[in-house]
């Protein structure tokens, strides 16, 4: 049995693709409205024209979860630490497999150090790589990397794989947060560029150049080189860059045309600031990822980004 703490789109998505492939669900939904709509009306208004299968049970207990074998971790990444500070001990025993694609501001830690943190006992996972929330619930084909550096990796790579889901395994647990969380910092950059209007071609080069950055910090890290290449993060780069179904490359567009941001959940903020800082203490170059930084928080006009990264001092690739 498996259980989802965190019913938004990506929680609800995974939960109805695991009970579609036959799994029994537990999906934890914190908000009362919010799981009464989807109690009655077996449905999650973030996902249009999907009902919810009949395997997938709700709940706004979280203590029911202590039947499942393993818990899927599919809020914001800045709600994990304060949600597992006060979850119910037994579900720090449970295998965890974070879902949350950024850094933790406060403590500069991705999920895994996160969980650790929070004294996690049990196998301690990351699910990532290119995949929106709607095309996981529609049964589309979809292809993830599951990080885990224990050896519960194989049995948690069948559990959550289904005939549409395909995950890929690989022990560089670094390398695969570190891939989904910074791209979505070069997604807001590369909606930035065609909201402007600076064209394909600019975005090209922002992505390239983006994707250099991401892989100087993730390798300080520790981070593997292939996992970075890989489906969490090349894979994920291309993605959330080119589509407007991403909420980060959304925000970004708007920034570059001046224009309201839609409400939505957008990684890429704080995890600019977040990776902005880490950057900073290791001595790594993060043009891109330090704008995207100064601009959502208006110290930087956007004619004054441009100009200040076209006038960097030039250098070899
Ligand atoms: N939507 C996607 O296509 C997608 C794909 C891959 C990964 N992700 C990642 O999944 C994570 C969640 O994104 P989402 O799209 O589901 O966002 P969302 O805004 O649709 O939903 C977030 C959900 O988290 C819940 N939540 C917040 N704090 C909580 C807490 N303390 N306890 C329990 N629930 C809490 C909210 O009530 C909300 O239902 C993000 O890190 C995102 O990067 C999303
Ligand atoms: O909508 P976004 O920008 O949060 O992207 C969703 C996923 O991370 C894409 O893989």
């Amino acid at each position: 049995m498996i259980g989802i703490a965190g019913a938004g789109a990506f929680g609800t998505a995974l939960a109805v693709a695991l009970a579609h492939d036959g799994r029994e669900v537990w999906l934890y939904a914190r908000d009362p409205a919010q799981l009464q709509e989807m109690q009655h009306r077996r449905i999650n208004p973030k996902l249009p024209g999907i009902t919810l299968p009949q395997k997938l049970h709700l709940t706004g207990n979280l203590a029911d979860l202590a039947i499942t074998e393993t818990v899927l971790l599919a809020m914001p990444m800045q709600a994990m630490r304060a949600f597992l500070a006060s979850a119910p001990p037994d579900l720090l025993q449970k295998d965890l497999v974070a879902c949350s694609k950024g850094i933790d501001l406060t403590t500069l830690q991705g999920p895994g150090s996160v969980m650790a943190a929070a004294g996690a006992t049990g196998a301690r996972a990351m699910l990532t790589g290119p995949s929106f929330a709607s095309d996981i619930a529609r049964g589309l084909p979809t292809a993830l990397t599951l990080a885990c550096a224990c050896p519960r990796l194989e049995a948690l790579q069948h559990l959550l794989s289904t005939a549409t889901l395909r995950l890929y395994r690989s022990e560089d647990v670094i390398g695969a947060e570190l891939g989904g969380a910074l791209k979505n910092v070069i997604a807001i950059a590369a909606g930035i560029v065609i909201g402007a209007g600076f064209g394909d071609s600019a975005r090209a080069a922002l992505i390239t150049r983006g994707y250099a950055e991401m892989s100087r910090l993730a390798s300080s890290l520790g981070a593997k080189p292939e996992t970075l290449a890989g489906l969490s993060g090349l894979g994920d780069l291309i993605l959330t860059c080119t589509s407007g179904q991403s909420r980060n490359f959304t925000h970004g567009l708007a920034l570059g045309a001046g224009t309201p941001a839609p409400e939505a959940t957008v990684e890429g903020l704080a995890t600019a600031r977040a990776a902005t800082r880490l950057a900073r203490e290791r001595g790594i170059d993060m043009p891109v990822t330090s704008m995207v930084a100064r601009l959502a928080e208006n110290d930087i006009t956007l004619g004054e980004a441009v100009r200040e990264l076209m006038s960097r001092p030039l250098k070899q690739e």
